[in-house]
């Protein structure tokens, strides 16, 4: 018998990271085959050369706002679409090596969006130490667990996972923040509407004069909410911008299906990011009597009725 080969789920790794947390969240320990890459564009490239089946790639922070890496990763280059997404509380620790205290530290490391997210407070503990880069809470663990550094911002588990302890716990500014992660694929049959869908997109407006409220009237008139929306430069066309954002709704639905339609007239370009389940809690806005499928459908009988001559 023919077996389906297991899926290969890429993320942001080494070990102890975030993405892995979110990741084990979305899919059951034991289903598909894990791989840690090394950074966003490197998960999202092992999908794009079929290395890998899917990637789980942070995406935006209730605290920090988005993740830049993930968002032009995702509007440039060959297509992916987000098939689901996945919210994790994130808790973050201040380690180090055993042994060393808080006067002893000259170098604080970590991803970019956890050092902000506890600036404040490690400033507090750590006036004057510089705080530095790495790709992932995890990478940083690990390279102060290599002597690279000294302290590190980072989950608990990866604190663990590399041999550090905590010199303070809980060093977020705004406890509670949460991360939205997706998990992204190559485009392909996208997931089933569920009734309570997302749909992202990235839509390219023209320099001119009331270009960005023709984009969002197109959702307006449609009874279409925005969850969503950010500005982001084309970065090799100077002061050109795209609109990156998420809407209320699955494209298989006819009043998402005609504002992309749509925005594919009035706009430079749209990317289809996917249309995925909403995994955030809430609840999508009630769809008005006249932008509901029975309503498009009807409407679109008596238009070919009108057009056969049969009124
Ligand atoms: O570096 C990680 O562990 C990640 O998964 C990225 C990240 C960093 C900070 C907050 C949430 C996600």
């Amino acid at each position: 018998m023919l077996q389906t080969p297991p899926t290969r789920f890429a993320y942001l790794g080494p070990e102890g990271t975030f993405a892995e947390a979110a990741l084990s969240s979305a899919v059951p320990p034991g289903e598909g085959v894990r791989q840690p890459v090394a950074s966003v564009p490197a998960a999202l490239a092992a999908v794009r050369a079929g290395e890998a089946d899917a990637a789980l790639v942070p995406f935006e922070n209730s605290v920090e706002g988005s993740v830049p890496t993930t968002m032009d990763g995702l509007a440039d280059g060959d297509p992916l679409v987000v098939v689901r997404e996945v919210f994790l509380t994130v808790a973050f620790v201040l380690a180090a090596r055993p042994g060393t205290a808080l006067a002893d530290v000259r170098t604080v490391v970590s991803h970019p969006h956890a050092l902000a997210q506890t600036a404040r407070t490690v400033a507090g503990l750590l006036p004057d130490v510089p705080a530095l880069p790495a790709s992932s809470t995890a990478v940083a663990a690990r390279a102060v667990a290599d002597g690279e550094y000294d302290a590190a911002v980072c989950a608990p588990i990866a604190a663990e996972r590399y041999g550090l302890v905590p010199l303070a716990e809980d060093v977020a500014d705004h406890p509670g923040a949460v991360t939205r992660f997706v998990l992204v694929s190559r485009p392909g049959a996208l997931p089933e509407p569920t009734g309570n869908d997302k749909t992202s997109l990235v839509v390219v407006v023209a320099d001119r004069t009331g270009a960005l409220l023709d984009v969002l009237r197109e959702f307006t008139v449609r009874g279409i909410s925005l969850t969503r929306i950010e500005s982001r430069p084309i970065r090799d066309r100077l002061w050109v911008y795209s609109f990156s954002l998420d809407c209320e709704g699955h494209v298989a639905e006819a009043r998402v299906g005609e504002a992309l339609a749509a925005l594919h007239r009035v706009s430079e370009d749209v990317r289809f990011l996917g249309s995925y389940p909403r995994a955030d809690g809430r609840t999508n806005r009630p769809v008005p009597g006249e932008a509901a499928d029975a309503a498009f459908t009807e409407a679109g009988s008596w238009l070919a009725r009108l057009r056969a001559g049969e009124v």
